[in-house]
């Protein structure tokens, strides 16, 4: 179970990814058991995680921020300026794991896609109501690439449906903060002066055949 601790506001070293981090993970869209809309409000798109074990031994459960990128041949992204025929990054936030609350018997791999960064965050703290997380059309089948940039916690159980909501929420604002330091957005923005490595990776990221 979660303690009352307070938490970090961001995760990783400031100087950026360090081994085995950034991990390239992808796959199809695939069906999960429904509950990430349904009874959290929070949607998350599940990926195979089948192979998990042999190809990433180092992924050990827990919840995990990165960036992705959506095959623009079957996911138009909607932009201020229209939609865009080609791939876009977007922050993300993810669980590799059973969902202890819920008492899965299988590993799942499920994203929650953030907006942009240049956007308002919908998790920040102290907003009225209940949170509205972040809800793009529907990609079932989609592939999707993904690089893990870093670690955040394990997976916890809660006393309640909110409980995990509000741990969920945090994450994505942990994940945002972390991903706003400089050495993690170039991943997301291409300044025209990243590294070879980070190029290489982001090069990977948006390649779809
Ligand atoms: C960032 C993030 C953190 C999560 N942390 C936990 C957790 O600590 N414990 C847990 O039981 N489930 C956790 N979940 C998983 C949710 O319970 C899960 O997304 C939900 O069951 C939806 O599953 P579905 O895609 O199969 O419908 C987390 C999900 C996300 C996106
Ligand atoms: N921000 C988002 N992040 C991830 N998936 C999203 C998002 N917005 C919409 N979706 C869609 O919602 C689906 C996931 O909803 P969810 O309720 O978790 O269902 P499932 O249990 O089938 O995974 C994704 O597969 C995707 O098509
Ligand atoms: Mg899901």
């Amino acid at each position: 179970m979660r303690s009352d601790k307070p938490r970090d506001p961001v995760a990783g070293p400031d100087a950026g990814p360090e081994p085995p981090y950034p991990v390239r993970l992808s796959g199809p869209v695939i069906k999960g058991f429904g509950r990430g809309s349904k009874d959290l409000g929070i949607p998350t798109a599940n990926i195979p995680a089948d192979d998990l074990s042999e190809k990433h031994p180092e992924l050990t459960t827990g919840v995990y921020y990165g960036v992705v990128a959506l095959d623009p041949k079957t996911y138009q992204h909607e932009t201020s300026e229209g939609s865009t025929s080609t791939a876009v990054v977007l922050p993300a936030v993810l669980s590799i794991g059973y969902n202890p609350f819920y008492k899965n018997t299988v590993r799942s791999v499920e994203i929650h896609i953030m907006p942009a960064l240049t956007e308002p965050s919908p998790t920040a703290a102290g907003q009225e109501g209940q949170t509205k997380f972040n809800r793009l059309p529907d990609f079932y089948k989609t592939k999707l690439n993904l690089l893990i940039l870093g670690y955040i916690r394990p997976e916890f159980d809660y006393v309640s449906l909110e409980a995990l909501v509000e741990d969920i929420r945090v994450d994505c604002e942990v994940a945002r903060e972390s991903l706003l330091r400089e050495a993690y957005k170039c991943y997301l923005v291409d300044s025209g002066k990243m590294s070879g490595k980070v190029s290489e990776d982001r090069e990977w990221l948006l390649s779809f055949d």
